[in-house]
């Protein structure tokens, strides 16, 4: 399906409720398989949190996890330890180039049989579950941050817990001090020192509810439909907390040099555009912290005629497509000048931007959401525009519902 977007004005003041967390839920849906007594509320609509619980009820001897990083990641750990068990998991074509090879080494160093099925390095995979008595594993910690969050949420399983020992600039950090900080929630303990993280054993937890904060990076694209309207336009979003534990949620303060404010009240953000931003302002930024907002913060530049200079960026090549390739393409269609490296993007200043361009979308659900605010400024055809349900399957109703204009 295609949705072809035309040029549209935002109402002056909107709410939008957003579903849950993918990241928060697709954590706690695992503790949940590992301590039936805690309850989750806003559990995340998304398709990659259905494929988690989907995965977690399964008796199938395979699994697919389609475009699930996080699901392909966190259950590979949850079945080396489902003794006796034997599954294999696999996913879509892009999930058999994301590499898991970290991941499935330090389940190795710990005891559990993995293999793969077809490339090495890459799912599918087959596992054998066991009882893990073994405690410590080093790990290489520049690739992606999900391998540690994997090992972590099973570690209050294992025997004698967990002694993790990360090798090299840490990426993503925040994504692991959630991890941390929802297994503290349910009353693990752990410690985070230099580069070594402990998790101590524990067999059972009281009866505990789990309220999960929405999303934060869905909530990117609303930062950036707000930076793209008129001041005065504001919009609301439930249901968020003033201390998130979600890297996304710097979206506050990165989006005030975008002119963009924000107001925490009664569990909701109120987004407002408070000023026009100088078109001689550069936006440098180091997104090694929250790579998801990348594209939209790129997006946002172009579409504001400003330019930026993006750093921090080499997990991206290795998520649901290149994403600075795929970036670089599409600005390029509309008109705009990208140059990228493995790691940094740097976009120089358009004056004007193509209309009717058909944007790729690369099975990548943060490029259909990242270049849906453009209508605010053009005509604009987004392709495969259902890939939003990866992480936000309304996308579509919200925008129309707060003034977007579009035929499919
Ligand atoms: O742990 C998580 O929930 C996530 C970690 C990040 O991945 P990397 O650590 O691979 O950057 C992020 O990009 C992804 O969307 C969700
Ligand atoms: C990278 C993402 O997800 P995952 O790695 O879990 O597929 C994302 O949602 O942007």
């Amino acid at each position: 399906m295609n949705i072809h977007l035309q040029k549209s004005i935002l109402a002056k003041q909107s709410a939008i409720q957003i579903t849950g967390s993918k990241s928060e839920s697709n954590r706690l849906l695992l503790l949940q398989a590992l301590f039936p007594n805690l309850q989750l509320e806003n559990v995340s609509n998304s398709d990659d949190s259905k494929v988690m619980q989907k995965a977690l009820t399964s008796l199938e001897n395979v699994i697919d996890i389609h475009h699930a990083g996080t699901a392909m990641r966190f259950l590979t750990a949850y079945f080396s330890i489902q003794n006796n068990r034997e599954v294999i998991l696999t996913g879509s074509s892009r999930m058999q180039e994301r590499p898991i090879a970290i991941l499935v080494e330090a389940l190795t160093q710990l005891g559990v049989e993995i293999s793969y099925e077809e490339e090495v390095g890459y799912p599918p995979i087959k596992i054998k579950g066991k009882q893990i008595t073994k405690n410590k594993v080093t790990l290489k910690a520049n690739v992606s941050s999900q391998y540690i969050s994997a090992l972590l949420l099973i570690a209050p399983k294992l025997e004698n817990g967990l002694e993790l020992t990360l090798d090299g600039e840490i990426t993503s950090i925040p994504y692991i001090n959630m991890t941390l900080a929802l297994l503290n929630e349910i009353g693990v303990e752990t410690s985070f020192k230099n580069n070594v993280i402990t998790v101590k054993p524990k067999a059972s937890i009281q009866a505990n509810k789990g309220l999960i904060e929405s999303d934060w990076s869905s909530a990117s694209y609303y930062y950036s439909i707000i930076a793209m309207s008129p001041v005065g336009t504001q919009t609301t979003l439930a249901s968020y907390k003033e201390n998130s534990l979600q890297g996304d949620a710097s979206l506050a303060e990165i989006y005030k040099q975008f002119g963009v404010e924000t107001t925490f009240k009664d569990n909701k953000i109120t987004l407002q555009k408070s000023a026009d931003i100088n078109a001689q302002t550069v936006i440098s930024l180091d997104l090694k912290n929250s790579p998801d907002i990348a594209q939209t913060i790129a997006v946002t530049c172009f579409g504001l005629g400003i330019a930026c200079d993006l750093k921090g960026l080499h997990t991206l090549k290795i998520k649901e497509t290149d994403r600075l390739v795929a970036l670089k393409t599409e600005i390029e269609k509309l008109g705009g000048a990208v140059s990228i490296t493995d790691k940094t993007l740097e976009l120089q200043v358009a004056n004007s931007i193509n209309k009717d361009i058909k944007i790729a979308t690369y099975q990548d659900h943060r490029m259909a959401m990242a270049f849906a605010p453009l209508a605010l400024k053009t005509s604009i055809i987004i392709e495969e525009a259902d890939v939003v349900s990866k992480s936000y399957p309304t996308f579509w109703k919200d925008l129309k519902a707060i003034g977007f204009k579009f035929s499919e």
